[in-house]
């Protein structure tokens, strides 16, 4: 059974392992190196892994080493990995979850040939509907994509890209949750504005959201057609839609994606 260690047990950690053990993966073949004491506890406490403060501890003995820290700590992961005593003889694979930062960030400090595969996960992974997106380094075979794309389908899709259309990626799927989210909370407040229980309105939203989101995966019919079959001549949907229309949704989304994609381009380049 492959071996996994992941590097860092915050937000993005936290739901990768807790994807994982939901999607069967044995709690022994699990370790988490996670520098907080309280969150170590934490993690060894909810999901009966071990949990180790220290980086080398974790990496040894792993197959595939999780990077999960932040863009800005992945320099202080990768010296201490290459300070770490790793087994020689065993074939290891480095993936890594941060935003920003390039495979060649962890070719030009790890050992010559050292495989490495960048990816971008989203939350969605906690409850198995992750998107996550793949990119293979310089040394990074088709085995070893395979084997990438193999541990996360149990937490969501998988879709492999070139590396170039990562910063992109992340823009879309990677921050995409929490324009979602920023739009249910929206909606829920308006619908409380119009007289609505909290409860109710949250209840209606999710729902909504749930039921479009399974329209638009399953239906066959692309968005646009699935709104303009909710937008009745003259009505309610039409008036709802100006609105937006009038306040610039679609130039916002344009402007906010740019926005990501940059901004992961700079923490590749700067690191924070
Ligand atoms: N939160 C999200 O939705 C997504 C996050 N990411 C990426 O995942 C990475 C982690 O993000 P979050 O989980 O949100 O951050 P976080 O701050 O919640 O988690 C990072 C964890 O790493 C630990 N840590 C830092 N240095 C360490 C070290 N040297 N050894 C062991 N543990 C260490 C911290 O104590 C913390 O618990 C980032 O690089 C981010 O770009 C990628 C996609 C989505
Ligand atoms: O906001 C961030 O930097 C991370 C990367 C994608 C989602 N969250």
């Amino acid at each position: 059974m492959t071996r996994i260690a992941v590097i860092g047990g915050g937000r993005i950690g936290e739901a990768l392992v807790s994807g994982l053990l939901q999607g069967g993966f044995a709690t022994k073949d699990l370790v988490v190196s996670e520098k907080s004491e309280a969150r170590a506890e934490a993690l060894a406490q909810e999901y009966s892994i071990r949990v180790t403060g220290a980086v080398a501890d974790a990496a040894e003995g792993a197959d595939v080493l999780v990077v999960a820290v932040k863009p800005g700590d992945v320099d202080a992961v990768l010296t201490d990995l290459a300070n770490a005593d790793l087994d020689g003889d065993r074939e290891q694979l480095l993936v890594s979850l941060a935003a920003g930062i390039p495979t060649t960030r962890y070719e030009n400090k790890l050992s010559a040939g050292f495989p490495v595969v960048r990816v971008m996960p989203n939350t969605p992974m906690l409850v198995g509907e992750g998107a996550s997106v793949i990119a293979a380094g310089r040394h990074a075979k088709a085995g070893h994509l395979e084997l990438v794309r193999e541990i996360l389908s149990s937490v969501g899709t998988v879709t492999v890209v070139p590396e170039s259309q990562i910063d992109a990626v992340t823009a879309v799927s990677g921050s995409g949750p929490a324009y979602f989210f920023l739009i249910a909370e929206a909606m829920i407040d308006a619908g409380v504005s119009l007289g609505l229980s909290r409860a109710v309105a949250t209840e209606l939203v999710v729902q909504t959201m749930t039921g479009s989101a399974a329209m638009l995966d399953r239906s066959g019919e692309n968005a646009a057609d699935l709104r303009v079959a909710v937008t009745s001549p003259g009505g309610t949907t039409a008036a709802a839609v100006r609105e937006l229309e009038r306040v610039g949704i679609r130039h916002a989304f344009y402007e906010a994606l740019t926005a990501a994609r940059n901004r992961s381009a700079e923490l590749g380049s700067t690191g924070e």
